[in-house]
């Protein structure tokens, strides 16, 4: 017999943010230094953060190789005439990072994560 497709393929960086409750955690800590950011926090502010949190954790959760499939839009759609510049993506990514210790994902995964994110930043700024 064929062997089976694992569940959770790459899973070492899935499993190390704690899987999904890990996950959820860190979208709603994500969520909560946006709100708190001075810098960046008007952006938010005619959205819905519910459904931001659920698909940044859908997101999290399919980059890092855990068993989800991202639905929302594709970066570029979901910050088209935002007209992001680095400085918006930096303090986004101080943000994240500020979260990431605030749940304690391990150095190594947050080392991953942010690179995994610093790859969109074309797909983010300048839309
Ligand atoms: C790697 C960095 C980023 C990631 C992974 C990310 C991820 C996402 C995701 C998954 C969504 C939801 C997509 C959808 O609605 O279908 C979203 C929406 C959004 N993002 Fe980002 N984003 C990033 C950077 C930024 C930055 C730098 C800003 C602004 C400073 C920003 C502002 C927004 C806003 C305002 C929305 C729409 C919120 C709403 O209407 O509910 N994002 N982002």
């Amino acid at each position: 017999a064929a062997p089976q497709k694992p569940v959770v393929q790459k899973d070492a960086l899935y499993l190390s943010l704690g899987g999904q409750a890990g996950i959820d955690r860190l979208a709603e800590a994500t969520v909560r230094e946006l709100l708190n950011d001075l810098r960046i926090n008007l952006f938010f502010a005619n959205g819905s953060m519910a459904e931001s949190r659920r698909l940044l954790a859908e997101q999290l959760c399919a980059i890092s190789g855990g068993p989800c499939t991202y639905t929302g839009r594709s970066m570029e759609e979901a910050h088209s005439g935002m007209y992001l510049v680095d400085a918006d993506f930096d303090a986004f990514m101080q943000d994240f990072a500020a979260a990431m210790n605030a749940v304690t994902v391990p150095a190594d995964a947050q080392r991953r994560l942010t690179a995994l994110f610093e790859a969109m930043r074309p797909q983010i700024v300048g839309q």
